[in-house]
């Protein structure tokens, strides 16, 4: 894994957004991963103003997004296809056909993911995977303890995502308890891997990440046997590794 060292949550969404625009100006019809949550918010952000300026067009490129809730319609402000919308879709020139969410409202959700993962197929695979992490380890919303064999797959969210993402939601109740995710085999198939990790809330995580071994306990670890990923962490974010470490930051490009 390659680690970029940035001062802050600007330069991270930056230089996330340029990987992006990187992709898609070598290859126009590349199918782009995205994540949703707080970190990758100021990517899309920085995308936008890149597509205002027009350094890049998407009018050829995919996106399939890493999960979705469980029962939440397109329609509801805390889906991530309204996130989507809101953050990306509507500010770029990207069609809508060339949007895939998974459907949380299918009658057959079993049958959703096994469409989900052919659909990804069909695209020809996934040239550059956004992520986030979870407080505990997670991507997408693969929890710990998840199969690093697994597909697209309904899953139950662990209560402390469910708490952790309930400041999007007017109350606890709301927050769905499960969710459509790729799965931690689907993620490992993407050709290039982009982990985003800001703030010092996730120092511990990320600490844990970068130390450890391959676990499922740490869903995050399955990275590790990738040959192209690329983490992206802010000052605050690495805070703990380097004080272990003294400072030091070794295999890294900061
Ligand atoms: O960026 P955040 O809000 O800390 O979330 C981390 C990750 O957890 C999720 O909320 C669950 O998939 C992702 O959307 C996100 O990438």
């Amino acid at each position: 894994m390659k680690l970029i060292k940035v001062k802050n949550y600007e330069e991270l969404s930056k230089k996330a957004s340029a990987f992006i625009v990187e992709t898609v100006n070598q290859k126009p019809n590349a199918v782009i991963g995205m994540a949703t949550g707080s970190t990758a918010e100021g990517t899309y952000e920085y995308l936008v103003k890149a597509f205002q300026n027009d350094e890049v067009s998407f009018t050829e490129a995919h996106s399939v997004n890493l999960d979705e809730y469980v029962g939440l319609s397109p329609e509801n402000d805390q889906s991530y296809h309204a996130y989507m919308d809101h953050h990306l879709f509507k500010h770029i020139d990207m069609p809508a056909e060339n949007h895939f969410i998974p459907d949380g409202e299918a009658n057959d959700l079993q049958d959703e993911c096994v469409r989900y993962e052919s659909r990804i197929e069909e695209l020809g695979g996934v040239d550059l995977q956004l992520l986030g992490l979870g407080h505990n380890g997670h991507i997408g919303f693969n929890e710990p303890g998840t199969s690093f064999q697994s597909k697209t797959q309904v899953v139950d969210l662990a209560e402390s995502t469910r708490k952790a993402n309930a400041r999007f939601f007017e109350v606890m109740e709301e927050v769905p308890d499960q969710a459509i995710t790729m799965g931690i085999a689907t993620i490992l198939k993407s050709k290039r891997i982009l982990l985003l990790v800001s703030g010092k809330g996730k120092a511990e995580i990320l600490n844990k990440l970068l130390e450890s071994e391959q676990t499922e306990s740490i869903p995050a670890t399955a990275l590790k046997e990738h040959h192209d990923v690329t983490i992206i962490a802010d000052a605050d974010a690495l805070s703990l590794f380097e004080k272990n470490h003294n400072g030091e930051l070794k295999n890294c490009v900061v």
